[in-house]
């Protein structure tokens, strides 16, 4: 991105994780910088944007404050937002613009609003802007993303089972957590005044496998060094779309020996498809000591299509992750099988590609016994001859790769996942599943 444009920061962070503080601890130590200010307040009474009126002593010529109300950026208010931007820079040149989150907002949809203009798409930005003719806001560019996480209240976030509602988008406050911990330039781990040593050591050993790219910084009250978030030019988009910790570990698994804090993870991976009800009897009652597990597997009855399966703390979910190569028309499959000496040297004569590639990543986890419980899903020599459409398959009917709406799950935990659509591309585009 060209230098002379307005650097945009964005604020992520669950709720009360400590955002407006350190808004408010930019802005006071932000010396003669010209800062815009942009808070998203999802409520009707605008609290963040009267604190940081208030309490950051910033005149009027010196920050310009800006309130997105009553909708999240990450969603129904991406438009808005880029009005927002255009407007304040239309009134004068700012050093930088910084934007705080709502405690719901994801971060990857808000950070696609900035980069690619108005995201109507999921195409990758130069098909987006040749097929759509949308022009990017010309005088800024993102330039870091910051999540802001509570040390007081991580473990306790990740274990819990609270739903949030995301405008209609009901999601665990654990998988929230960790989609703003995997998509961001750099970690606060705030409130650090209020957790002891070991423990800010184990929280950080998790965050970094989590989020190998991010740096972490340990604060206090948001006291972070301004040149830490502000015109870094840290962010990437493709850089940060794939600098989660369980993508990382599946183009190169290694099961992480030495622990760091107790923090390991492992590759699963097998070549014979999961039975529908023991493996959902296993996602029903999955194990403690794991945090994370993303990737795709294959259900026996499911042959047409891979399926994913992601797993953050409390919350399951199950989305399509596109078809396998084996559907493919011959001559497209051959096309893919040329283009990759991997897919054609593991290429099953009978069922191709077909396959399960998950990672796990866990605090203190048995590999031994979570292997095992995976292992316990496959179907048995028997069941690989049996008539595989007789088994009770519980998980929901995806039509089309895309068709993620209809929630008839009634699985108890088990939910359709509804992460963007960039999110199963990236897992596509992993694991070599044509669409
Ligand atoms: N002890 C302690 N309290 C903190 C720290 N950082 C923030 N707080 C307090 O935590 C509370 C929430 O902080 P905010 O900055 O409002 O958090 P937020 O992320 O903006 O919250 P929402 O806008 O509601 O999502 C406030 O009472 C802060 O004073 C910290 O490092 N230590």
């Amino acid at each position: 991105m060209e230098e002379q444009t307005i650097p945009v920061t964005v604020l992520s962070g669950t709720l009360g994780a400590g955002k407006t503080t350190t808004l408010n601890h930019v802005l006071r130590e932000s010396g003669d910088r010209d800062l815009a200010v942009l808070v998203n307040d999802m409520g009707d009474v605008n609290v963040d944007a009267d604190l940081v009126a208030e309490s950051s002593d910033i005149s009027a010529d010196e920050a310009e404050l800006v309130e997105l109300s009553n909708g999240c950026i990450c969603c129904e208010l991406r438009g808005d937002l880029l009005d927002a931007i255009s407007g304040l820079t239309r009134e004068r040149e700012f050093d930088a613009i910084v934007i705080e989150s709502t405690g719901v907002a994801e971060p990857l949809p808000v950070a696609q609003t900035l980069t690619l203009g108005f995201d109507q798409s999921d195409l990758d930005p130069t098909e987006f802007y040749e097929e759509t003719g949308i022009e990017p806001l010309e005088n800024c560019h993102l330039d870091t993303t910051v999540t802001v996480v509570d040390a007081h209240q991580f473990t306790e976030a990740m274990r819990s089972d609270e739903i949030l509602d995301d405008d209609g988008t009901a999601k665990h406050l654990g998988d929230l957590l960790v989609e703003q911990v995997e998509f961001c330039d750099i970690l606060l781990l705030n409130k650090c005044d209020l957790v002891d040593e070991m423990s800010l050591d184990k929280i950080e050993a998790i965050l970094e496998t989590l989020q190998p790219r991010a740096e972490i910084v340990r604060t206090t009250h948001g006291r972070i060094a301004v040149d830490e978030v502000i015109d870094t030019g840290r962010f990437d988009f493709e850089e940060a779309s794939r600098s989660a910790g369980w993508m990382q570990e599946l183009q190169e698994p290694h099961e992480s020996a030495e622990e760091e804090h107790g923090v390991t993870s492992f590759v699963f991976e097998a070549r014979r498809p999961f039975h529908p009800e023991r493996f959902t009897d296993l996602l029903n009652a999955f194990p403690e000591d794991v945090v994370r597990s993303k990737g795709h597997f294959w259900l026996a009855g499911r042959e047409e299509m891979a399926l994913l399966v992601n797993v953050a703390g409390q919350s399951i979910r199950v989305a399509p992750a596109g078809g396998w190569i084996a559907t493919l028309p011959p001559e497209a499959r051959d096309e893919q099988l040329d283009a990759s000496p991997e897919l054609e040297a593991a290429w099953d004569d009978e069922w191709g590609d077909r396959g399960t590639r998950l990672v796990v990543i866990g605090t203190e986890m048995d590999h031994e016994s979570v292997r095992n419980h995976f292992e316990l899903c496959l179907l048995t020599d028997e069941e690989m001859d049996a008539d595989w459409d007789t088994f009770d398959d519980q998980f929901p009917t995806f039509e089309e790769p895309e068709a993620v709406e209809d929630g008839e799950s009634e699985r108890p935990k088990v939910a359709e996942d509804d992460t963007p659509e960039s999110s199963t591309d990236d897992v596509q585009k992993e694991i070599g599943i044509a669409d």
